[in-house]
């Protein structure tokens, strides 16, 4: 939680969003097929899920722009069917920033104050730049930003006018990936400094982790999962959770060989193997072992691993070697693995 407001803040209950089909006689698109979820006043909520399963739907649907074919959105118990998108109070950040291009940074923040008296409005601009760490910046022409700081100026003129909600639309998925990072932390100081209340939409995993107090996981449609990220790294679940959140194989939990991954099972992120040396202590109980018989070997970043197949699973596994090195086993050898503590869950456990 970021914030201390009183109301009861989004609720979200049952919404349906469909599209027209493209062509004569196309069938519909259900792109959100039925979503309750809410956001109380002060939290950040992540809408995570891959490319097509409806989360800037259902923004669209928040925000107003898209009306629902079913079902209602409300904020602090009002129903917002006919409240108008500039109606809501709600805030707006997209992918591309939308910077009006004739107006300089200045200009853009002020652009929701504008019934504030002129030193208000300066003062607030300069606050706001300030936040998002661009002090100074005032007077420079939009034409001249980079991307992260056209984006810098897209949140400090949506959090200018104090909404009561901020609707982000993957806000940070046009930059590079270590220009997101930076800008996924300074996005949650923003959010928490101002105690806003965000919906926050993605399709990156640790984005969703960093930014947000909860995470909602969405595939075609529907939510599969609403939990704190502590929460849903660690206990995911369903397997179609846990695949989506980056774990890669599934112990026990299910019948058949490496098909489990039901209730129960332990499910191993990528990357969350290595080979035990005889030297290693025997890691504790909350930790797989698995006799695996090596396939393959190669050096990755300097570090020499192993492609293994797991007994009993028979699934193929990536283990990276114990630092220091030691004697790469060959194809055909038998090795012992084991996962990492940090890279487990427990599938719907
Ligand atoms: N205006 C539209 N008309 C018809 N179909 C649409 C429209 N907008 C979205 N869709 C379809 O609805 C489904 C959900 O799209 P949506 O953009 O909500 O997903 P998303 O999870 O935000 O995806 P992305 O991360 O790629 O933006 C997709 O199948 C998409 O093709």
């Amino acid at each position: 939680m970021t914030g201390t407001g009183t109301g009861s803040g989004l609720a979200v209950r049952d919404v349906v969003v469909r599209y027209p089909g493209a062509g004569r006689g196309a069938p519909a698109v259900t792109a959100v097929a039925g979503v309750s979820v809410d956001v109380p006043v002060g939290e950040v909520l992540a809408l995570l899920g891959p490319s097509g399963c409806g989360k800037s739907s259902l923004l669209r649907a928040v925000a107003g722009l898209e009306p629902p074919a079913s079902g209602a959105v409300a904020w602090d118990g009002v129903d917002l069917a006919a409240v108008p998108v500039h109606r809501r109070g709600f805030g707006l950040v997209f992918q591309d920033g939308q910077l009006f291009p004739h107006r300089d940074v200045a200009g853009n923040v002020a652009y929701g104050l504008r019934g504030l008296p002129r030193d208000a409005r300066a003062a607030r601009v300069a606050e706001l730049l300030d936040l998002v760490g661009l002090p100074g910046y005032d007077r420079r022409p939009v034409a001249t930003l980079s991307g992260g700081e056209r984006q810098r100026v897209a949140l400090a003129r949506s959090l200018a006018p104090r909404p009561r909600l901020l609707l982000l639309d993957e806000p940070l998925s046009a930059l590079d990936r270590s220009l997101r990072e930076r800008l996924a932390d300074d996005l949650r100081r923003a959010l928490v400094a101002t105690a806003t209340t965000a919906l926050f939409v993605t399709h990156d995993q640790d984005e969703a982790a960093t930014v947000a107090d909860r995470v909602a996981v969405m595939s075609a449609g529907r939510l599969l999962q609403v939990d704190e990220p502590e929460a849903l790294w660690r206990r995911p679940a369903s397997r179609e959770v846990a695949e989506f959140l980056g774990y890669r194989t599934f112990l026990g939990g299910g019948a058949g060989a490496g098909s489990g991954g039901g209730s129960g099972a332990l499910a191993v992120a990528a990357g969350g193997w290595r080979v035990l040396g005889p030297a290693d202590p025997e890691p504790g109980p909350a930790t797989p072992v698995r006799a695996a018989v090596v396939a393959d070997r190669r050096t990755r970043r300097g570090r020499a691993e192993v492609d293994a197949v797991l007994e009993p699973e028979d699934v193929r596994v990536t283990a990276a070697l114990p630092a220091g090195g030691g004697a790469v086993p060959e194809p055909g050898e038998r090795v012992r693995l084991a996962a990492e503590a940090g890279a487990v869950a427990v599938v719907g456990g």
